[in-house]
């Protein structure tokens, strides 16, 4: 089942810019900063309610992020939606057919399970699906 939107993925070229923005400009603040590697981003994570934006920075020229500002500039670059068994789910879209580019769970920040559906199958939105104990 899908519970919420866990987190909008914002692509930036420079995290501690994007930072300032959120935190002096909109007054939030950022309560975790982490390397991911599997996905050659840094990543600074700012809860708004119920829902978190997490700023991605690219790690290298070639990362996924890198790729998308590259292509579109900066700006929105996933939605992710928290499951409660993310196995689970992903068995369900691949028996209907939907193009996954995760067809298994991957670590992502903050130790959660994560997996991305491909844009081409969501109406143009790259979507990830996670889940967080
Ligand atoms: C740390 C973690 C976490 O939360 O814990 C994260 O979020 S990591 C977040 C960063 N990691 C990821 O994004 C991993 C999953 N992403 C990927 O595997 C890739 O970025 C793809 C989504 C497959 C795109 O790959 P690539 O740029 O090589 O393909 P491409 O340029 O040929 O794009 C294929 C088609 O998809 C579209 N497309 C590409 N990226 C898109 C995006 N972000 N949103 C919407 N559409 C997108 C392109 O415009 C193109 O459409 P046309 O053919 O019509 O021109
Ligand atoms: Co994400």
């Amino acid at each position: 089942m899908v519970k919420k939107i866990d987190h909008i993925g914002i692509a930036v070229k420079n995290l501690a810019a994007a930072k300032e923005f959120y935190e002096k400009v909109l007054g939030l603040k950022v309560t975790e900063e982490e390397v991911v590697e599997d996905q050659k981003v840094k990543v600074a994570f700012i809860p708004t309610g119920d829902s978190e934006v997490e700023l991605l920075e690219s790690t290298t020229p070639d990362g996924p992020i890198a790729r998308y500002i590259e292509k579109n500039g900066e700006g929105i670059q996933h939605v992710a939606f928290r499951v409660d068994n993310l196995e689970e789910k992903l068995a369900q879209l691949k028996s209907q057919g939907i193009r996954l580019i995760d067809e298994k769970p991957r670590r992502g920040a903050g130790g959660a399970k994560i997996a991305f559906l491909h844009p081409k199958a969501t109406h143009g939105t790259l979507v990830e699906l996670c889940e967080r104990d």
